[in-house]
């Protein structure tokens, strides 16, 4: 998707291309980082939505309620990439996805835990902390006729630990809205969406925007799903496109049955960071 500056455009977007995805069988559907707005510093507070207490009024969330109905209407999960909080009591803002199931219940939402924080000097300086706040929990969502996914934001990718505990609890695919940029999207996107799937053995979807070269924060683009062999199974280019693969079970056991990192952790020699605490 591309983000334009007006929040109405980029729901109405959102719903034509959710239920054309939907039309072509797919039932778990996600949309990229700041999906409905600019993504930058200054846009967070103009853009931001109070979802507490929940369910939101449609005044203090449209996006929540775009996205319930989407969902219903879609007959599909819908991951809601993520949009900017303003959580009411304290006045902090975060990055947040809502997660909605086929019938427009919201089943899960994960604040953006690790802030994008970094300055690479003649390339990039970006501070989400100038603004926003971190989340304080990770994320695994049930989906009950699939199962688990574990859910992160962008920068949050990082981070093997958090899609390692998703995966040691059991999730079969980590879901990262995601929105890199020029200089690290290149570096990095690929490689790290190919890792978290390798190290784990498990499915892992990003979806950015597409790319802008007129906003003011230009994303890389390139959404991909890869399987739990780090292969990547279907990828964008730079421009909207939707991205569709298949997932399924077997492919995960195998891959597991094939290398078997999974039941030869040395436990002894260091943490299980899931807190699972056996081989499995
Ligand atoms: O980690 C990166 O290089 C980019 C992260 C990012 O764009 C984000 O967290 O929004």
């Amino acid at each position: 998707m591309g983000d334009s500056a007006d929040k109405a455009v980029n729901l109405a977007h959102a719903r034509t291309k959710v239920l054309e995805a939907a039309k072509a069988g797919a039932s778990l559907i996600i949309l990229p980082e700041c999906f409905n707005s600019p993504y930058g510093t200054q846009y967070f507070p103009k853009y931001a939505e109070t979802l507490l207490p929940s369910p939101p009024t449609k005044e203090q969330s449209p996006t929540y309620h775009a996205l319930s109905a989407i969902a219903a209407d879609a007959k599909a999960y819908i991951v809601g990439g993520s949009i900017p909080e303003l959580e009411p009591t304290t006045k902090k803002y975060y990055n947040t996805s809502l997660v909605f199931s086929p019938t427009g219940a919201l089943i899960g939402t994960h604040r953006k835990t690790h802030l994008f924080d970094i300055d690479i000097p003649g390339k990039i300086r970006f501070k989400e902390s100038e603004v926003l706040s971190p989340g304080e929990q990770l994320t695994i969502i049930d989906l009950p006729e699939y199962g688990r996914i574990g859910l992160a934001i962008c920068y949050d990718i990082r981070f093997p630990e958090s899609a390692m505990i998703a995966a040691r609890k059991g999730a079969f695919l980590l879901v990262y809205p995601g929105a890199f940029n020029l200089t690290t999207g290149p570096l990095h996107w690929s490689l790290l969406g190919r890792a978290r799937a390798v190290d784990n053995q498990v499915y892992v979807a990003l979806c950015s925007p597409a790319r802008d070269m007129n906003a003011t924060y230009h994303a890389w683009g390139h959404s991909l799903v890869a399987n739990p062999s780090a292969e990547i199974l279907d990828e964008a280019a730079e421009e909207e496109t939707i991205v569709y693969a298949d997932l399924n079970d077997e492919t995960i056991e195998n891959t597991r049955k094939g290398i078997p990192i999974y039941s030869q952790r040395r436990f002894d020699l260091y943490p299980d960071v899931s807190g699972e605490g056996s081989h499995s």
